[in-house]
C-alpha cells in the first residue's frame, strides 16, 4: 500500500483541500481529523456541536488544532443553504422540509460540498451506505455522460493492487450499467497508477454457461467495447480465467486478458460486496473505499467496520478526486 498511497498523498499535501467529515462525534473520525490537520494533508471540517466535539476530542487527547467545526443548528449561512437545496431539489422539497433535512449531518455536509464551501465529503463510519450516499445522489448528482454512481474498492496486499467494482451501490446493474461501471473503474484505476486490464466477471467463461445472468455480462462486454474501444477489457470470465494465466490459456485462449486482469467488474452488488469482504477478511487485503465514481464532486462512503486509518486514507483519496 505504502507506495500507492504515498503518491496520492503527495498529490494533495499542502493544497488546502477541504474535506467534510460529518460524523464529528465519532472517535475514529476525531483521530483521523486531528492527524490530517497536523500533517497539513487536507483541511478537515467536522460537523456537530463545537463544545461537545472539543470536549470529546480533549478526553481522547486530540487537540483538533486547525480543524474547522460547523454546526447546522448555528450555521450563519443556513438560509442560503436552504434556498440552494430547494432550488436543487426542484419541487421535491419545500423550504420547511429543507430546514429540517439540512439539520441531518450528511445532508448538511453534502450541501457544503455542493455550495463549494468544501471540496469533498467522507462519511459512513456510523451511517449505512444508503444514508451516506443518498444526499450525494440527490444533490451532487452524476457528471455529464454518467447515469449511475458506483463504488469501487482498491484492494491492496504488499505490491499487489486491484480494483473491485461495484461493491457498494447498484444492487442489480443492467448490461449498460455494467459497461459504464467498467469505463468509470478504468479512470479510477488510473488515479491509483493502475493501468487497467478489465475483466467482466460471471460464473461462465466465454459462453461456457448460458443463462440470463451470463448473457447480461456478455452484452455488457459488447457495449463497453463499443463505447470505449481503447480499453483493455474482456469477458465474460470466471474469476480464475481472469486471474490465473494457465486457466486463461485453457478457458479463454485468444483473449486480450490472459490471467493478468487487475480491474474486476462484478455482475451484481451481492457478488461485489461479498467478494471484496472475502478478499479483505480471508485474503488479508487492505480494502480502500468504497471510492464513489461518476459524481460531479467527490463524496465517499466508509464501511461501518472502518478504523481511523481507513478514515485518514479515504479522506486523502477524496481530496485527490477533487484535484
Ligand atoms: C444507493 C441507494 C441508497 C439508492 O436508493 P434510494 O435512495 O432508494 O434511491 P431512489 O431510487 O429513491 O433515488 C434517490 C435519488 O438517487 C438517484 N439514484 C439512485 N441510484 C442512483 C445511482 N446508482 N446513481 C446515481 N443516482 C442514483 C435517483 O435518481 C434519485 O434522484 P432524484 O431524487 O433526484 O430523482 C440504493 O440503491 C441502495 O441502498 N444501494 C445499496 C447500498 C448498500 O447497502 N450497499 C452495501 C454496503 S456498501
Ligand atoms: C461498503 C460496505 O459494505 O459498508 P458497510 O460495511 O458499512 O455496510
Amino acid at each position: 500500500m505504502s507506495n500507492l498511497f504515498e503518491s496520492v498523498k503527495q498529490k494533495v499535501t499542502g493544497k488546502n483541500i477541504k474535506i467534510v467529515l460529518p460524523e464529528g462525534m465519532d472517535e475514529r473520525i476525531l483521530e483521523a481529523a486531528d492527524r490530517l490537520a497536523k500533517e497539513n494533508v487536507v483541511n478537515p471540517i467536522l460537523v456537530g456541536n463545537e463544545t461537545a466535539i472539543k470536549e470529546k476530542a480533549g478526553q481522547l487527547g486530540f487537540a483538533l488544532e486547525g480543524v474547522e467545526i460547523l454546526d447546522p443548528n448555528t450555521y450563519t449561512e443556513m438560509d442560503a443553504l436552504v434556498a440552494s437545496f430547494v432550488e436543487r431539489r426542484k419541487g421535491k422539497a419545500t423550504e420547511e422540509q429543507a430546514r429540517k433535512i439540512l439539520l441531518d449531518e450528511n445532508y448538511f455536509g453534502t450541501m457544503l460540498v455542493y455550495t463549494n464551501k468544501a471540496d469533498g465529503l467522507v462519511s459512513g463510519a456510523a451511517h449505512s451506505t444508503a444514508d451516506t450516499v443518498r444526499p450525494a445522489l440527490q444533490i451532487i448528482k452524476t457528471k455529464p455522460g454518467v447515469s449511475k454512481t458506483s463504488g469501487v474498492f482498491i484492494m491492496v496486499r504488499g505490491e499487489e493492487k486491484y480494483v473491485f467494482a461495484d461493491c457498494a451501490i447498484n444492487i442489480a446493474p443492467t448490461s449498460q450499467d455494467l459497461a459504464e461501471i467498467a469505463i468509470e473503474s478504468a479512470k479510477t484505476a488510473q488515479l491509483f497508477d493502475i493501468e487497467p486490464k478489465i475483466a467482466m466477471l460471471s460464473f461462465s467463461t466465454k459462453g461456457s454457461a448460458k443463462s440470463p445472468e451470463t448473457e447480461k455480462v456478455a452484452e455488457a462486454v459488447k457495449i463497453a467495447k463499443e463505447q470505449a474501444p481503447e480499453l483493455t477489457l474482456d469477458g465474460e470470465f470466471q474469476f480464475d480465467a481472469a486471474f490465473v494465466p494457465s486457466v486463461a490459456k485453457s478457458k479463454a485462449p485468444g483473449s486480450v486478458i490472459q490471467g493478468d486482469a487487475n480491474t474486476f467488474v462484478f455482475p451484481s452488488l451481492e457478488a461485489g460486496n461479498i467478494g471484496y469482504k472475502i478478499a479483505q477478511r480471508l485474503g488479508n487485503f487492505e480494502a480502500i473505499g468504497p471510492v464513489l465514481q461518476g459524481l460531479n464532486m467527490p463524496v465517499n462512503d466508509l464501511s461501518r467496520g472502518c478504523n481511523s486509518e481507513d478514515v485518514y486514507k479515504l479522506s486523502i483519496i477524496t481530496a485527490a478526486q477533487a484535484l
